[in-house]
This record gives C-alpha cells, sequence and structure tokens, in this order.
C-alpha cells in the first residue's frame, strides 16, 4: 500500500468555502487541548439512540441504515439529545462504524433483536476477493460527509460535533464473526491461523476509516473519535502487534493529509474499550507518538491510577459506570458525585463521559439528571 494518498474527495479543493457559524460552547476542544476547564464537558457515546422516544418515533418509518444514509435524518437524529439536553457540551453525528465494511463491499444489516449482522463474512483470506481493491470514500460515504455540514449548521454553534469511526479490529472482528460474537472465535482464530494475512486487512480496513475521517474533518467535523470496541478481547501482546499498527496509520494518515490539504486539524479520542493492561497504556501515553490526544477510559478503571500510568500528556474522557443511570435520583447523584472526585484529583484534560454507550431502557429524565450532576460535581473550585 502506497502510505498517506491523499483520498480523492469533494471537499478537499473546496472546504475552506464554507461558513459556519461561530462556537459559543468551547469547553471540549479545550479539554482536549489539556485544559482543566471550569467544568467538565460531558457528552455521552450513543446519546442519539433508543432511549429517546423522539428516535424510536423516527425509527418506525426509516431502517437504521436508512437513517445513516440520509442526511436529513441523520442530522436530525445527532440534533435530537442536543435540543433536548442544553446541558450536553458536544454532539456525535449519528452514523455506525460499519458504514466501513458496508463500503468496502460487505452487507451488513441491522436486525432488530440481535444488532448487526453481516450474513457473509470473511471466513479465510481468499474471501478478500469480495472486498473493494480502491474503496472511493466520496462515492460510498459521501452522505456522511454531507450530514457532517448540515449539522454543523443545524447546531448553530451549540456545541462542537465530533466525527467518528470504529477502529480496524473492531471492524475485522465484525467482519469475521459476521455480527456480534460473545466468544471471538472466528475473528481471534484469524489473529492466530493467518496472522500476516490479518494485518493486511487490518491496514486496508484503517486506510479507509483515515479517509473517512478526512472527509468528515473537511466537511465540519471539529473533533475525531476511534472506537475499538473490542479491543479488550486482545492479549496487551494482540493490541500492540495487531490494533495498535493501524490505529496509528490512522491517526497519522488524518494528520499528514489534513495538513497537506492546509487544514489546522483537531483533536482525536481513542477509546480503546478494555484495553487497561499497564504497558498497554504506555503504548498510548504520548499524542505527539501515537497521534491520539485523548484516551477513552471504560467504567473498569480508576482515572486516579490510570493518570499515574499514563502522565498528563494524554488527556483522558470517561467513565462513569453505565449503569449509574438505572441507579435513581439519590443513586446516580451519590455516584457521580463520587467519581467526579477521582477525575479532579487525577488532573488533566477530562472530557466526562459513560465508559460506553447509553443503553435503551434508561428513562430520558435520568439523563437529564446525570448531566445535571456532571455539571455541578465536575466543577473545580
Ligand atoms: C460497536 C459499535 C457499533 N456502532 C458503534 C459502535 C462503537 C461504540 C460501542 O461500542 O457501542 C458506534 C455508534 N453507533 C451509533 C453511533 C451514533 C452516535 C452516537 O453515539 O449517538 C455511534 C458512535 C448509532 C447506533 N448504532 C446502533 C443503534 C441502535 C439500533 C437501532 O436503532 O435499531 C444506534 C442508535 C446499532 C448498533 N451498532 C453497533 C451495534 C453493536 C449495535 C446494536 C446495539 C444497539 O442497538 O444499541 C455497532
Amino acid at each position: 500500500m502506497t502510505e498517506y494518498t491523499i483520498p480523492k474527495l469533494s471537499l478537499a479543493s473546496t472546504w475552506k468555502e464554507i461558513e459556519f457559524p461561530p462556537l459559543k460552547n468551547d469547553l471540549l476542544l479545550r479539554a482536549a487541548k489539556g485544559e482543566e476547564t471550569e467544568r467538565a464537558p460531558v457528552w455521552v457515546m450513543r446519546q442519539a439512540g433508543r432511549y429517546l422516544p423522539e428516535f424510536m418515533e423516527v425509527r418506525k418509518s426509516h431502517s437504521f441504515f436508512e437513517c445513516c444514509q440520509t442526511p436529513s435524518i441523520a442530522s436530525a437524529l445527532t440534533l435530537q439529545p442536543i435540543d433536548r439536553y442544553p446541558r450536553l457540551d458536544a454532539s456525535i453525528i449519528f452514523c455506525d462504524i460499519l458504514v466501513v465494511p458496508q463500503a468496502m463491499g460487505l452487507e451488513v444489516l441491522m436486525e432488530p433483536s440481535r444488532g448487526p449482522v453481516l450474513p457473509n463474512p470473511l471466513v479465510t483470506p481468499a474471501d478478500f476477493s469480495r472486498l473493494r481493491e480502491d474503496v472511493d470514500v466520496q462515492k460510498e460515504l459521501g452522505y456522511l460527509f454531507e450530514a457532517i455540514t448540515m449539522t454543523r449548521k443545524g447546531l448553530a454553534g451549540r456545541v462542537p460535533l465530533i466525527g467518528f469511526c470504529g477502529a480496524p479490529w473492531t471492524l475485522m472482528a465484525y467482519m469475521c464473526e459476521g455480527g456480534g460474537s460473545k466468544t471471538f472465535e472466528k475473528s481471534k482464530s484469524w489473529l492466530y491461523k493467518y496472522p500476516e494475512e490479518s494485518k493486511a486487512l487490518l491496514l486496508r480496513v484503517a486506510d479507509v476509516c483515515a479517509d473517512l475521517l478526512v472527509g468528515q474533518v473537511l466537511a465540519g467535523a471539529q473533533m475525531l473519535q476511534v472506537f475499538d470496541s473490542w479491543a479488550g478481547e486482545l492479549t496487551p501482546y494482540q493490541f500492540k502487534t495487531f490494533a495498535l499498527p493501524p490505529l496509528l496509520h490512522i491517526s497519522h494518515k488524518v494528520r499528514h493529509v489534513l495538513k497537506t490539504l492546509g487544514h489546522p486539524g483537531v483533536a482525536i479520542t481513542l477509546f480503546a474499550k478494555g484495553a487497561n493492561a499497564p504497558s498497554t497504556y504506555a503504548l498510548l501515553a504520548d499524542p505527539a507518538v501515537t497521534g491520539y490526544d485523548n484516551l477513552g477510559l471504560d467504567w473498569t478503571v480508576d482515572p486516579v491510577e490510570v493518570r499515574e500510568l499514563v502522565g498528563k500528556k494524554v488527556n483522558l474522557q470517561g467513565n462513569f459506570d453505565p449503569t449509574v443511570l438505572y441507579g435513581g435520583k439519590e443513586g446516580i447523584e451519590q455516584e457521580i458525585k463520587r467519581a467526579s472526585e477521582r477525575w479532579l484529583k487525577a488532573g488533566g484534560g477530562w472530557i466526562a463521559n459513560l465508559g460506553h454507550g447509553i443503553t435503551p431502557n434508561v428513562k430520558p429524565e435520568d439523563m437529564g439528571w446525570f448531566l445535571e450532576c456532571v455539571h455541578k460535581y465536575s466543577a473545580r473550585s
């Protein structure tokens, strides 16, 4: 693969001409630069999702991927939580990580009871022949760029807009398993049986991810996040050997291409869920090396302990237990107070978030209360 080929994107030459309303709340962007902000900016993974009645209403008449692929719907869904919760400090574009395998030529369905299903997964490396050689991100995923520009205008500067993609290992897991998995039998056996082919696949996926992220930034995304939801399935050795190189390809390519196009660049967050070995943190501690300014933490770690391991160069995001939202008003308040004290003790840039996505049975008013508590208890005196 030629390193860092400039993707063919319609916005490559025109991005400077798009005019956006000025940003009124820059808390997120400041925390992502390492500032110890007056209180933590807060947003939630999957904040536009099934716990919101207004989301379910739209889903009655549109399939999941129809929502992703129709810019006006994706934009409306992104704005739903922002309209409902004035305390949110960021929006994240409505889409899914699995649009990358789709762009590479695999069919992906979203089944109501099972979640994502890929009816024809990759079984052996011979199946690479079913993947597109050169993925034209503009052609396959241009709808996402359109949705981003539309959404950033619709936000009217209320909060910044985050673009995202899945991490290559997590996407490979879906592409080989054919959907979610408890054992990761198929995808992990690839790492043992076909290590070199796995690396090649991961890099191919990474290249598409990088182009997708570049396109999102040119379209107006003000920050980026890479979701490695299944990083915790890997041994620390496998994370270093298989997951990390393509993650670095993404961040370095995104930075290189944006610079080449005269763009100042944006902060990038890596959420490698479950990648909590001290030796893994050591690999991710320096943004100058990794290209990732922020690390998203899941709820199983303590921010003071992580801060001791990573130092202060990298900013941290997280990591309230997602099930705290089922804890009732008092339970929510107590836990946000307790956990916020740990975060303030940890110091450095902090973006408040849950340690994983918000789940469908959360009551919308409890989400509102959670946000209120974060505003209160994350304040630095
Ligand atoms: C692993 C993963 C996926 N998708 C994503 C991840 C990484 C984050 C994580 O670990 O949760 C990322 C994602 N998916 C979605 C977003 C939108 C932006 C946001 O965070 O609000 C984002 C950032 C919408 C979605 N993606 C999905 C929904 C719900 C599906 C529906 O409407 O039927 C939404 C709102 C579907 C989806 N998509 C995926 C799964 C496993 C599921 C089923 C689980 C579920 O239903 O919650 C794959």
